[in-house]
């Protein structure tokens, strides 16, 4: 089975968040730093890779964060809480926007459909 991982980034109370460009019927919509854990790669490894890639951002990986949440093609997503490392300032590498969200900006956003089932699990990250 095919696992995304998404990293759940937050500073300063606050949770970063990425707003995608492509493809068509994703662009606009907004997600956590992430992406296909590849054939013998650890998920913390293609986390810190996705991260880098993404965000040009080096970060250390935590705990897991929420369910597993279905993906349409048989494919998972499984999110871990993230911090930065230190001096690291991310910024948008292959995507359109940044933002860092308070606990009042999740519920609003408009998020992947598969995102929207965590953002009680975000929530409490930020409290
Ligand atoms: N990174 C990420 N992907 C998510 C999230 N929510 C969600 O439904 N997805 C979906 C979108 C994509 O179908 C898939 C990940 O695709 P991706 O384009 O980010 O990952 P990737 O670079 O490894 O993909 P690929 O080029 O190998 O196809 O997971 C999320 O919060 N973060």
């Amino acid at each position: 089975m095919t696992t995304v991982v998404g990293a759940a980034i937050v500073r300063d109370g606050k949770l970063l968040a990425q707003q995608r460009a492509w493809p068509s019927d994703a662009a606009g919509k907004w997600e956590l730093p992430g992406g296909r854990v590849e054939p013998d790669e650890s998920e913390v490894d293609a986390l810190r890779r996705e991260c880098a890639e993404e965000l040009d951002a080096a970060i250390s990986v935590g705990e897991r964060v929420g369910p597993d949440v279905p993906l349409p093609g048989g494919k998972v997503l499984r999110i871990y809480a993230a911090v930065l490392d230190a001096a690291a300032e991310p910024r948008a590498v292959e995507h359109r926007d940044l933002r860092w969200l308070g606990p009042a900006d999740l519920e609003p956003l408009d998020w992947l459909p598969a995102d929207r089932v965590l953002i009680p699990d975000l929530a409490a990250l930020l409290q």
